[in-house]
C-alpha cells in the first residue's frame, strides 16, 4: 500500500509539471513499480480521486492551513491532497495510516520541513471527524464547484444554460469512470454471436435496447488483445457517438460525406447501416489521423471508405454533392470530461473561437447536400454556444435549409425544452456521453 501512495504521488506530480495525460502517466507508473493487481487499483483509486476532487480537497487545505494555498509547494500540496482524500472519502482506510503514510512520503521526498506542517493540517481535520465544512449553498456556483470539484466558470455555464437540476446532473455524472459500449459489426456477425465470442475471452457484455446493435462490456482489460476485436467483430463507441450515425441514417448505395472524421468511429457506424454499400468520403484535418480511419476500416472489412485530407473550414477541396453529410465537429469536448478528470481544470475550456470554427465548416459542408437529404451537426460538449445556437444561426442564414424533427424512441429522454430538431445528450439522462445533435435538410 505505502508503494501505491508514492507511485499516486509520482504519477500526480507528472501531470501537474508536465501536463501528462492521467490514463498514459498512470499506466507507465504501474508497469515501471510492478505493483500487484490490488496495489495497482489502489493506486488509480487515488489518482483519480485526486483529480476529480482536486477543488474540494484544495478547499479544506485553505480552510485548515495558515499558509495562503498559492503559497505551498506543489509536493506538499499533493501530498495533502492524497492524504485528505483518503481520510474525507475512503471509508476503509483508518485514519491513523493515512496521516502516518502522508507524513512517511513527506520525508521520503526529503520534504522534512513540510512533514510537520502536513501532520498538523491532516490531525486538525480528524479531529473535527474528517467533515468538509462546504460554502453556503446559497451561493451555488461556489457551492456546487466545491462540492463537485468543478471550476466555477462551467457551473455558472452549466446552471445558466440548462437550469439547475441539470446542471446538477451533469455535475453528479463527471466523477466515476464511465460505461464502455461496443458497436456490433452487422457486417461480420450479429449482437448474440459477439457476446458470446467475447465470453469465450472472459468478457462480460450485454445487449443495449437502444440503440440496435450495441453491447455494454466490462473487464475488458486491453480491447488489442480480444478474439472479437483481431477478428474485426466490433469497434468501441460511445452511445452517444452511435446516436449521431442512427440519427444520420445513411441507407444502401448511398454517397456520404463525413467532414470531420478521424479516428473514424463514426464513420464505421455509417458504413454498417449502409451495409458496406455506396461510398462515403471520409475527410479529417490531419494526414497521421486518416490513417487511424484506413486500418480501422480493415480490420472491419469495410471498403466503402476514401479518405480525403481537407480543412473543413474553408473551400479548399470540391467534394461530391451527397445524400448524407456528418459534421461532428471539433469542439471543446465538456461533455466527455469524466473520461479525463484533469482537463476540467484548463482555464480556455468555454472562451473559444471554436464556436466560430464549427459554423464555418457547417456552412461550407452544408454546401454539397442534396435537395431532401440530411445533414448532422453534433457535437461531443455541453455549451449551448457550441451547439443549439449556432444551428440555429445556420438556419436563420440559410432560408433553403430547415430541421428535420427527431423521432425520439422513448429511451431518450430530453433534459430541456428544445426544437423538435434537436437534442442534448446529458449522461444523467441518457447512459453516454454529453452530446448534442441536430438534423437538418435542404428543402
Ligand atoms: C470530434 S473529432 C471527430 C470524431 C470522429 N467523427 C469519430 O467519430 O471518430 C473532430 C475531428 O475534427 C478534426 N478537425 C479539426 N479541425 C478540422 C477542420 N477544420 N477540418 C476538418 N477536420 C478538422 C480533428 O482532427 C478531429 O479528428
Amino acid at each position: 500500500m505505502a508503494n501505491s501512495r508514492k507511485t499516486a504521488f509520482k504519477v500526480l506530480l507528472k501531470i501537474e509539471q508536465d501536463g501528462a495525460y492521467s490514463n498514459i502517466a498512470l499506466n507507465n507508473a504501474v508497469k515501471e513499480s510492478a505493483l500487484s493487481p490490488l496495489d495497482a487499483a489502489f493506486t488509480s483509486a487515488l489518482v483519480y480521486g485526486v483529480l476529480e476532487r482536486k477543488i474540494t480537497l484544495d478547499y479544506i487545505i485553505k480552510q485548515y492551513s495558515k499558509i495562503p494555498l498559492r503559497k505551498i509547494e506543489l509536493k506538499t500540496k499533493i501530498i495533502l491532497r492524497l492524504g485528505l482524500l483518503q481520510m474525507a472519502f475512503m471509508d476503509k482506510i483508518p485514519e491513523s495510516a493515512a496521516v502516518n503514510e502522508s507524513v512517511k512520503l513527506a520525508k521520503q521526498q526529503k520534504l522534512q520541513k513540510s512533514s510537520g506542517f502536513i501532520n498538523a493540517i491532516l490531525r486538525s481535520f480528524a479531529r473535527d471527524n474528517c467533515k468538509i465544512k462546504y460554502p453556503d449553498s446559497n451561493n451555488k456556483a461556489e457551492y456546487y464547484s466545491v462540492k463537485y470539484s468543478c471550476p466555477q466558470m462551467l457551473v455558472k455555464l452549466w446552471i445558466n444554460s440548462y437550469g439547475e437540476d441539470n446542471a446538477r446532473g451533469i455535475l453528479e455524472n463527471l466523477s466515476g469512470r464511465p460505461n464502455i459500449y461496443a458497436r456490433v459489426n452487422t457486417l461480420k456477425t450479429n449482437t448474440d454471436e459477439l457476446i458470446s465470442v467475447l465470453a469465450d475471452d472472459k468478457v462480460k457484455a450485454e445487449k443495449v435496447d437502444f440503440p440496435s446493435n450495441a453491447v455494454k462490456i466490462a473487464d475488458t482489460g486491453s480491447i488489442e488483445r480480444l478474439k472479437a476485436y483481431k477478428g474485426g467483430l466490433l469497434h468501441i463507441q460511445d452511445l452517444s457517438s452511435q446516436l449521431c450515425a442512427y440519427f444520420l441514417s445513411a441507407e444502401k448505395g448511398q454517397t456520404v460525406l463525413d467532414i470531420c472524421s478521424a479516428p473514424g468511429g463514426k464513420t464505421f457506424t455509417i458504413a454498417e447501416y449502409m451495409q458496406n454499400s455506396g461510398k462515403i468520403t471520409a475527410c479529417d484535418m490531419y494526414k497521421h489521423k486518416l490513417k487511424l480511419i484506413e486500418k480501422g476500416a480493415k480490420r472491419l472489412g469495410i471498403n466503402i471508405i476514401e479518405t480525403c485530407l481537407r480543412d473543413g473550414a474553408s473551400a479548399d477541396k470540391e467534394l461530391p454533392s451527397a445524400d448524407r453529410i456528418l459534421c461532428d465537429v471539433p469542439c471543446s469536448g465538456l461533455g466527455v470530461l469524466s473520461r479525463k478528470p484533469e482537463i476540467r481544470y484548463k482555464d480556455d475550456l468555454v472562451d473559444t473561437d471554436l464556436a466560430d470554427i464549427q459554423y464555418k465548416i457547417l456552412c461550407e459542408s452544408a454546401k454539397y447536400l442534396k435537395k431532401g437529404g440530411k445533414l448532422v451537426y453534433s457535437t461531443c460538449t455541453l455549451n449551448p454556444q457550441e451547439n443549439n445556437k449556432n444551428t440555429a444561426k445556420f438556419l436563420a442564414e440559410h432560408n433553403d435549409f430547415e430541421g428535420v424533427e427527431l423521432e425520439l424512441p422513448p429511451e431518450l429522454k430530453r433534459a430541456f425544452d428544445e426544437k423538435p430538431y434537436e437534442i442534448t445528450l446529458m449522461p444523467h439522462t441518457f447512459d453516454g456521453d454529453g452530446f448534442y445533435i441536430a438534423v437538418l435538410t435542404r428543402r
